[in-house]
């Protein structure tokens, strides 16, 4: 492997012991109903996002979203609705044996009942995706899951992406590839009929998962890549520290970039893609 994991990525430490997992568990809906289980139920809500019989593969990478993420799931099984099932996956794309150690040790103490299973993706992408190993990393990561959801009998597969990465996305698309898109909270899967993919942490803000975190003492898996971390994480990392700047002199230019990809002026703009195809606005002028 070219490089050694977590190279470039922040690091999330606890800020005490680890504390007991019922009080894990309770301070979800208590100390952090607000900022991040209001915000859980709300978009499930908004964007309808659990239906009746789903099954539902919630995607573990032992990073602190989709372990908040589990939590999160297995709170509203207990605490609110129960017209669901839930599968945890999770795919060891070839990681160190001390970081496949952490996750099962953090799944087993937060009681998330993982279906562990291997891709072998670090290697392949290693091997054939020199210059550009993240694009294809995530391709093979995404059909990995599907798959492993599909044979689980599941139609939905959960992903752990939070605001920050909405916004942020945004942004890197705008800067760097000259469009306006944005990642969705729910869209149908092109290559496995009848599956979706969903991202219920859709409106929960980073800063938020990383205080239940470090105030849970659980230590989280980082920055677990083996090929390209340094360069994956930087122009999402230049963006994070942009939009922090632009913050000072305007606290709510987050929010504001959020509210932007829902209020779209096709009057206002020179062209548009839809269903594959490419409109001007002198088609209808
Ligand atoms: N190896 C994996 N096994 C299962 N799910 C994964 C894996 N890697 C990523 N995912 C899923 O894809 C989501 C986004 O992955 P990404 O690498 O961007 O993670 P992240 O933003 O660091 O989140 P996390 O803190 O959960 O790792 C994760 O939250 C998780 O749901």
């Amino acid at each position: 492997m070219s490089r050694i994991a977590g190279s470039g990525c922040d690091v999330i430490t606890p800020l005490g012991e680890r504390k007991p997992l019922l009080d894990i568990e309770k301070s979800i809906i208590t100390k952090y109903r607000r900022d991040i289980w209001g915000k859980f139920i709300k978009a499930i809500k908004e964007y309808n996002l659990i239906e009746d019989n789903d099954k539902i593969a919630v995607a573990i990478s032992g990073g602190k979203d989709s372990l908040l993420m589990a939590k999160l799931f297995q709170e509203l099984k207990c605490h609110g609705r129960d017209n669901f099932q839930l599968e945890f996956i999770a795919m060891d794309p070839g990681y160190h044996d001390n970081i496949k150690e952490l996750l099962i040790d953090n799944c087993t103490y937060l009681n998330i009942p993982i279906h562990l299973f291997d891709s072998g993706i670090f290697r392949i992408v290693d091997d054939i995706a020199q210059d550009y190993p993240c694009f294809m990393c995530a391709k093979m990561r995404r059909g990995a899951l599907y798959k492993k959801a599909k044979e689980l009998g599941c139609n939905k597969l959960a992903l752990g992406h939070h605001f920050n990465d909405v916004i942020e996305t945004t942004l890197l698309n705008l800067f760097y590839t000259g469009n306006f898109s944005t990642m969705l909270p729910r869209l149908k899967s092109q290559n496995f009929q009848g599956m979706e993919l969903i991202r219920p942490l859709y409106l929960i803000e980073e800063d938020s998962i990383i205080n239940f975190i470090q105030s849970s003492g659980i230590w989280p898996l980082n920055c677990a890549c083996m090929v390209a971390a340094k360069k994956t994480g930087s122009k999402r990392n230049e963006i994070k520290e942009l939009i922090q700047e632009l913050k000072k002199n305007f606290k709510d230019i987050d929010k504001s970039i959020f509210r932007a990809t829902s209020n779209v002026n096709l009057d206002t703009m020179l062209g548009w893609k839809k269903g594959g195809k490419t409109f001007t606005f002198l088609d209808e002028y």
